[in-house]
């Protein structure tokens, strides 16, 4: 049937003569792209796999994998610090080079970004334009600094710690790969939209689902923004109503705490208000109710997922290697007794190998797997004697920073100690990205990470449930280290099968 309607159209286009241009076109502009990315292009010199000298759609169709870290691991082995990853994108790997990079706005961010722009207004995490970054820190640099951090440090610890513990009272199995994610979305949402969202409580994943669909909505219209406008918005309809329920709570909880604040109640110290009061300055500008709505919802995309994973992988990590756990155990055992609730303050000052395991967890597994694309001024720039000329992509590989074979020894090895009074290993910590875009949000996640870490350590008896036999600590990867449950890796590195891996029993230890 098919066949009788395709033959008889191919004889029409033959005789029509479409096929000879066409293919003659075709053949052409193959050998242009052929000889500009061996002869021509700026970035000639440099290695790096063929086909992406060629077409960008070679990184985005492997990406679409869900392996980015294999490849940019592989990639890193194969090509080393510098290397092509398309006809105008180069990526790096060494941290000197990265901090060159990062540490100063004449590299801003791409238009890979402008996907993450909300309601058409750029925010914190998409910005790109030079003056709106500048005005945006300046607008809200003083609620992260460490004194507004600690008035949060209360909700941080109910959100979070506290809730933590509610749900795990005697000796019982949790999936705490489940129950991080909902304490993060509860801490990071309860502060960015002002109001009580109680997932790890009622077990509600809806606003995490919600916020995960808006959040897709917006990275599928990014790639294809013809489905932003009928009738094809039709394909993402679904989407953009989660979407829409997610900017009318933004909505709501911005009017609802303008209007009790001017009815005399206290103002909260969380970063909805922290929106609401922040003002540039230089220009006493403040932002507009849709920019605090893109804010709201831009920190708590930046802040949940990351943080939730990042514990993930810490707890993981801990089961793994019992030995290191048991250190970690023994050092807030011996700091903090009886009900003490160990604060940011008390790790920070107490706990340094427990701190030390943190950084390692995400010096091993930096969840944000991205490459973190910016943009090269005009006048370009020399990075390990290539010249890379300006309006270049440079992405910074996280992956490859982190095991940067000239940085780190045994770069597979999970091993804390390598933080302990090392200064150049925390300068070459890159798990929060570096300089003038690092995270926003890195005092109060390490809050997070640290304060849950070091309680759940020093309140309760940790183990493998018995029929986990899958993973353990002597299940070897090709490393020869315990080898860490599957994995994806798009925007974030999560466990592949969370309810099968993520499993542990706990019992809680008398005070
Ligand atoms: C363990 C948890 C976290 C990790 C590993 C993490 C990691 C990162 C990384 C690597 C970047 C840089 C991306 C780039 O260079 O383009 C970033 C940016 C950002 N993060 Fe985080 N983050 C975490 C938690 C948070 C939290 C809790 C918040 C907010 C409450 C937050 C808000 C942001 C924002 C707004 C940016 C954009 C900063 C800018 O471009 O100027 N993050 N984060």
């Amino acid at each position: 049937m098919l066949s009788s309607i395709i033959v008889p159209l191919i004889g029409v286009i033959v005789d029509v003569g479409w096929i000879t241009p066409f293919l003659s076109f075709l053949f052409l502009f193959i050998v242009y792209r052929v000889v500009y990315a061996l002869y021509i292009s700026p970035l000639r010199h440099l290695p790096g796999p063929f086909l992406a000298r060629l077409t960008g759609a070679y990184s985005i169709i492997l990406g679409l994998t869900g392996r980015l870290v294999e490849i940019a691991l592989s990639d890193y082995d194969k090509y080393g610090d510098i290397y092509v990853r398309g006809p105008n994108n180069v990526v790096i790997s060494n941290p000197s080079d990265a901090r060159r990079i990062l540490g100063t706005h004449s590299f801003p961010k791409s238009d890979h970004f402008k996907a993450m722009d909300v309601l058409n207004e750029q925010n914190s995490l998409s910005g790109r334009d030079i003056g709106f970054v500048k005005m945006r820190k300046r607008q809200t640099g003083q609620y992260f600094n460490s004194a507004y951090l600690a008035r949060m440090e209360e909700a941080i610890l109910t959100y979070g710690i506290r809730a933590i513990k509610e749900n795990g009272n005697g000796t019982v199995e949790i999936n705490y790969g489940n129950d991080f994610l909902l304490a993060t979305f509860d801490t990071i949402s309860g502060l960015a939209f002002g109001r009580k969202f109680n997932s790890l409580k009622n077990d509600d994943y809806s606003f995490c689902y919600q916020a995960r669909d808006a959040n897709l909505f917006l990275g599928i219209c990014g790639v294809l923004p013809l489905l932003k406008y009928y009738p094809f918005s039709f394909g993402v309809q679904r989407l953009r109503t989660q979407f829409g329920r997610v900017m009318e709570i933004a909505d709501g909880s911005i009017k609802h705490r303008r209007s009790s604040v001017a009815n005399g109640e206290a103002k909260p110290a969380d970063l909805l208000q922290a929106f609401i009061d922040a003002e540039d300055p230089k220009s006493k500008i403040r932002m507009s109710n849709v920019q605090i709505q893109g804010e709201s919802f831009m920190f708590t995309l930046a802040g949940a997922a990351p943080s939730a994973l990042t514990l993930t992988w810490i707890m993981q990590l801990l089961m793994l290697h019992p030995e290191i756990r048991a250190r970690a155990v023994d050092e807030v055992r011996t700091q903090f007794t009886g009900d003490h609730l160990v604060s940011f303050a008390d790790a920070r000052k107490s706990l340094p190998y427990i701190e030390a395991c943190v950084l390692e967890a995400q010096r091993l597994i930096p969840v944000v797997a991205t490459r973190n694309p910016r943009v090269t001024p005009p006048s370009g720039i020399t990075l390990q004697n290539h010249f890379i000329p300006g309006g270049t992509v440079i992405s910074v590989c996280p992956h490859g920073l982190s095991k940067n074979k000239g940085v780190w020894k045994d770069p597979f090895k999970f091993d804390p100690e390598r933080f302990l009074d090392n200064e150049d290993a925390r300068r070459n910590f890159f798990g929060f990205s570096y300089g003038v875009r690092t995270c926003t949000g890195k005092q109060l996640a390490m809050m997070e990470l640290l304060t849950i870490t070091s309680n759940i350590l020093k309140d309760y008896d940790l183990s493998l449930p018995s029929d986990y036999t899958h993973l353990g600590p002597d299940i070897k990867d090709k490393n020869g280290y315990p080898k860490v449950m599957d994995y994806i890796a798009y925007m974030v590195i999560s466990p592949t099968n969370v309810d099968r891996d993520c499993r542990i029993n706990v019992s809680k230890r008398s005070p």
